[in-house]
């Protein structure tokens, strides 16, 4: 079957590849993704990320996490084609439903970002112009990418600000300022859903929140997915966000994913040390203070300029780390880049693993 949206698109020209057009075909599929700095002359300065490779099912939701600086950011930012020119794509491909974004043009680039993809950033206040009112923006977005009348687009509006759990009518009628951050997070999960879109792009959307909020929010954006099937892409550096409510979930260190799978099984089967150590060092859900709190070795964000990114930090660090490791399979759909680990989920030596990797991860 294939998928309505590919015609829409791109005004019926080909560009759809065709292995993409089942229902449960990806929405969102990244390959082998380089991004580099370039100076203005365009000569590449440093690589940002390498050789990304992720991709997102409808109804699925996806998490990203890494530390700081990790790339996550960036990774996402090109999946919008919204890289500052200071920032480029230097290998790879991203597709959406099936279609290479560098086959659009710059104007259906526009439309697909609009409605097809929507995105929910930590600057909530950003998602507003602060000058005009909730409903006006909303309902201009909705009659910039459907022809209905303004009296439709309203109630559309109002539905989507109700549906939120906003005062809708208030909300409507209201600029951004007198709305709370919480609230304001809302009305962008509205703006967001109301186009219905295949995949939403969520970075840190409760970072500038406070806990409660930001876990309210979220779990609407949970409750809202189920009822559309979009596809949903969370970036987070806040491994609790991710483990409580993604399917599936990728782990980021220095720019390259170290270990990928369902959710379920790199939380009790964590295989690269990063990902171990980054599990042991949550505070844990049941806030009971463990006697002693695990810390990541190292300078947080250093990575090795060669070989495997966290080398630097890692205390399971073989000779063999001054190569780059590549993924390997470790159970279904789950796999991770490290010298140490054979395909299957064993440490390749007892010794190197130096007594860290496969410890038993204790969860609450
Ligand atoms: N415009 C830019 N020019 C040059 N380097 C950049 C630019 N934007 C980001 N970077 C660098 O790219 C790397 C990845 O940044 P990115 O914002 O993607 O990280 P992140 O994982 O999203 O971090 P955070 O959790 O802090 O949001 C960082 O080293 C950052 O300094
Ligand atoms: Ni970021």
């Amino acid at each position: 079957m294939s998928i309505t949206v590919v015609d829409h698109l791109t005004e019926g020209k080909a560009v759809r590849v065709d292995n993409f057009t089942s229902p449960m075909a990806p929405v969102l599929q990244i390959s082998d993704l380089t991004i580099a700095a370039v100076s203005d002359k365009g000569k590449v300065l440093n690589e940002l990320v390498q050789g990304i490779d992720l991709s997102v099912r409808p109804g699925e939701m996806l998490g990203l996490v890494g530390e700081s600086g990790s790339g996550k950011s960036v990774t996402a930012t090109a999946v919008l084609d919204l890289l500052p020119k200071s920032l480029q794509v230097t290998a790879g491909n991203i597709y959406l439903s099936g279609i290479h974004l560098g086959s659009l043009s710059e104007k259906e680039k526009r439309r697909l970002r609009g409605k097809e993809i929507a995105y929910m950033f930590q600057n909530y206040q950003g998602s507003f112009t602060p000058i005009v009112k909730i409903g006006k923006q909303l309902v201009e977005t909705i009659r910039s990418h459907e022809q209905v009348s303004f009296k439709e687009a309203k109630e559309i509006a109002l539905e989507w600000l109700q549906r939120v759990k906003l005062p809708a009518k208030r909300a409507f009628n209201s600029y951004p300022f007198q709305l709370s951050g919480g609230q304001l997070q809302r009305a962008s999960l509205a703006a967001a859903l109301m186009m219905k879109p295949s995949l939403i792009i969520a970075d840190e959307p409760t970072t500038a929140l406070d806990v409660l909020t930001g876990e309210r929010v979220l779990d609407l954006l949970v409750d809202l997915q189920k009822e559309t099937n979009c596809a949903v892409f969370l970036i987070s550096h806040d491994l609790t966000h991710v483990l409580k409510r993604t399917d599936r979930m990728a782990v980021m260190y220095g720019g390259r994913i170290i270990e990928t799978g369902p959710t379920e099984s790199v939380r009790h089967n964590p295989q690269h040390p990063y990902t171990q150590l980054l599990l042991q060092a949550r505070p844990l859900l049941t806030g009971r203070i463990p006697e002693k709190l695990t810390t990541i070795p190292g300078e947080p964000g250093a990575v090795a300029g060669q070989g495997c990114p966290f080398a630097l930090r890692c205390p399971s660090r073989i000779e063999e780390c001054a190569q780059a490791p590549v993924m390997k399979p470790m159970g279904e759909d789950h796999s991770a880049a490290c010298h140490i680990l054979t395909a299957g989920g064993e440490p390749d030596n007892e010794d190197a693993a130096g007594g860290q990797t496969n410890q038993q991860v204790v969860f609450c």
